[in-house]
């Protein structure tokens, strides 16, 4: 079967001559489709940079970036929001929610503008929000609710309309613990029961925890990969650690 993602070579520099400056160096990765990766590494080793390319908001210098049958890598801009727009899901630190919408406004938002039928989004928007554990709260506006409901949120926003990948940069890092673990159960019940394919930056093991495989990066460069298999999360978690304290990076041992 063909990967989901292909990234094949991919190299960004910034800056010019003498002062170019190597962020990714020859990173090559595979994800399947259903799969839940992790990224991490220490501060300045790549990560959002990659992400950022990925989710086609930085353009890289060379390489190949194929999602499906598309190179998103060689897109023109017209053809890249609308390949944004149709199958590619976001979820930020800062939630990015509009405050003048409801949540089920901001929820249905890209169905909306997908043009869909209300009775399709309706259904859509009543399933999503009972997986995120939200039903309760869609017809209050953002500052009526929490972090954690925010970020539930902009969960349901990202997946509503079921992109072939979704990608998140750091989503707990602005959450305290009980509602960072209420995002990322409610992440694994998506990647678990419909299949969603999640790529995560994330500093924190403990988020990483709940990958089924995680990326380490370093210097630009794909260090290591780890996978969990049959390992329980608790498991995984201290794995996680023991890489960190090898490869470099933040620990958080919170399990
Ligand atoms: N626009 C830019 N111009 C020049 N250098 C940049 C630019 N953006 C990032 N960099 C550099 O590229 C490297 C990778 O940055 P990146 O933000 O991807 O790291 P990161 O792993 O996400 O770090 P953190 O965990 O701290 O967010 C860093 O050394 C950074 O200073």
């Amino acid at each position: 079967m063909e990967p989901l993602l292909l990234v094949k070579n991919v190299e960004k520099a910034y800056g010019k001559g003498t002062n170019t400056f190597n962020a990714l160096e020859n990173i090559s990765f595979e994800i399947d489709h259903g799969e839940f990766v992790g990224v991490m590494g220490p501060s300045g080793a790549g990560k959002s940079t990659l992400l950022n390319i990925l989710a086609t908001i930085d353009t890289p210098t060379s390489g190949d970036i194929l999602i499906g049958p598309d190179n998103i890598a060689k897109m023109d801009e017209e053809k890249l929001a609308d390949f944004r727009r149709d199958h590619l899901g976001f979820i930020f630190q800062d939630y990015n929610l509009l405050d003048s919408l409801t949540v089920r406004e901001n929820i249905l938002l890209p169905l909306a503008i997908a043009k869909k039928k209300p009775a399709v989004i309706k259904e859509r928007v009543e399933e999503i929000a009972a997986t995120f554990g939200i039903s309760n709260l869609l017809d209050k506006y953002p500052y009526q609710i929490s972090g954690g409901q925010k970020q539930r949120t902009a969960a349901s926003r990202a997946l509503i309309s079921k992109p072939k990948i979704i990608f998140a940069d750091e989503p707990t890092g602005a959450l305290d613990s009980k509602s960072a673990t209420d995002l990322l159960e409610s992440m694994s019940a998506l990647n678990e029961k419909h299949e969603a394919t999640i790529m995560m930056v994330t500093h924190d093991a403990y988020a990483a925890s709940f990958c089924r495989r995680i990326l380490f990066i370093r210097d630009g460069r794909l260090s290591k990969e780890i996978l969990r298999g049959r390992k329980t999360r608790k498991e995984f978690f201290q794995m996680i650690l023991d890489e960190l304290s090898q490869v470099g990076g933040e620990t958080n041992d919170v399990i």
